[in-house]
């Protein structure tokens, strides 16, 4: 449904003024800057799919977003939508495109000196529909927010989740296919947020709507995408179904937004002692992350049996990953170099994620 092939953009900065210019041409040799905020960006989003992107600030979640329905233009690469190819159109052809693409933003951008139902009217009246029609439109779509008893108020008057719900209505009215969400739930408290999500999970489900949606907030990704990319200085490093994402994320930065999110680290105490090389007296200390039958599965104590390893639990947790339970455990595994490396492959050999944090000096 959306396609983003070899996608860069670069933005080019005019230096402020004159005398600035002249001033910083001749440190610089040059009187504007450039920044490439996307580079090389392949992107496939199926129809029905809600795929998150998720990324640092300033690694430029915004600008692609705001690639796909062309409010930034690429400066190389094609985007398409609903098979039609955005980046060969422009004026009136290009209008008509983004009827099928709507979007919501962070700050919610409607008007404040319109009434919710004029606020969702409003695209239709920019596309020429007559007034009846319109009624006809909006009602239904006032209804699907839960906000059929606000048509007559003022943006001022509601909620950030009701003024989230009046851009979501509006974002719907021209029935488009696919929806842009711009961190649409930063500015909101998390119970509000989860009851957004909860309706943009009801809207993909119930109108099979195409999401794309960018956020810095990993409890996002984890409530309703089925898919997640993540980008890292202009580049998408790292793509997966969220429950693999969740479960053994294949990047360093994925593994920290994962591990900022469970807040699953070693006590620091252990932090301290830990050295990266192992050594004759050293034990490994492991986060352990596993799903599926291994949840379910008493793999511990059969370590400790059929390899002869002790393992200290030093944290552990279970978390529901939509229909996925996933396990995370930090350990100490204890025993020889060449026990514990057994236990690591037998870990291993059974769909364990492992991955060594260090080696702590032995006390015994
Ligand atoms: N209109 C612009 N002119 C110049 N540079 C820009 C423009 N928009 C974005 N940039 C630059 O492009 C890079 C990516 O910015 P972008 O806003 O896409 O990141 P982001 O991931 O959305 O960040 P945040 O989460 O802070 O909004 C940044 O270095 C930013 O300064």
């Amino acid at each position: 449904m959306i396609r983003l092939h070899n996608v860069s953009k670069t933005f080019f900065i005019k230096k402020p003024n004159r005398q600035d210019r002249r001033a910083e041409a001749s440190e610089s040799g040059a009187s504007s800057t450039s920044v490439q905020a996307l580079k090389n960006v392949d992107l496939h989003v199926p129809q029905g799919q809600i795929h998150g992107v998720i990324g640092l600030s300033g690694a430029g979640k915004s600008t692609l977003i705001r690639c796909v329905n062309l409010l930034e233009r690429p400066t190389s690469g094609t985007v398409s939508v609903d098979g039609q190819e955005l980046t060969r159109l422009s004026g009136k052809a290009l209008n008509t495109a983004r009827h099928g693409i709507g979007m919501i933003f962070q700050h919610f951008n409607l008007l404040t000196n319109r009434s919710v139902f004029a606020n969702v009217a409003l695209p239709l009246e920019l596309m020429g529909m007559k007034r009846g029609e319109i009624r006809e439109r909006v009602a239904p779509l006032l209804e699907l927010v839960g906000l059929a008893d606000k048509a007559n108020q003022y943006p001022a008057q509601l909620s950030g989740g009701q003024k989230q719900r009046v851009a979501i209505a509006r974002a719907l009215a021209s029935r488009p296919k696919v929806l842009l969400c711009d961190e649409a739930t930063s500015a909101l408290d998390p119970q509000t947020t989860g009851s957004i999500l909860a309706l943009l999970r009801d809207i993909n489900q119930r109108l099979g709507l195409t999401i794309l949606l960018i956020t810095h907030e990993m409890e996002v990704v984890k409530s309703i995408c089925h898919r997640v990319s993540l980008i890292s200085g202009g580049e998408l490093v790292e793509e997966a179904d969220v429950g693999d994402f969740f479960t053994a994320p294949k990047t360093r930065l994925g593994r920290n937004f994962l591990n900022d999110f469970l807040e699953l680290e070693p006590p620091r105490a252990l932090i301290e002692r830990l050295v990266e090389a192992p050594g004759e007296h050293t034990h490994p200390v492991v986060r352990l992350a596993f799903s599926g039958d291994a949840v379910s599965t008493p793999l511990i104590s059969r370590l400790a049996r059929e390899c002869g390893v002790d393992v200290s639990i030093l944290q552990a947790k279970v978390e529901s990953i939509q229909e996925r339970t996933l396990g995370l455990m930090i350990a100490e595994l204890m025993g020889s170099p060449a026990k514990t490396l057994e236990a690591i492959e037998y870990l291993e050999s059974h769909d364990l994620n492992v991955e060594v944090l260090g080696h702590v000096q032995r006390n015994d």
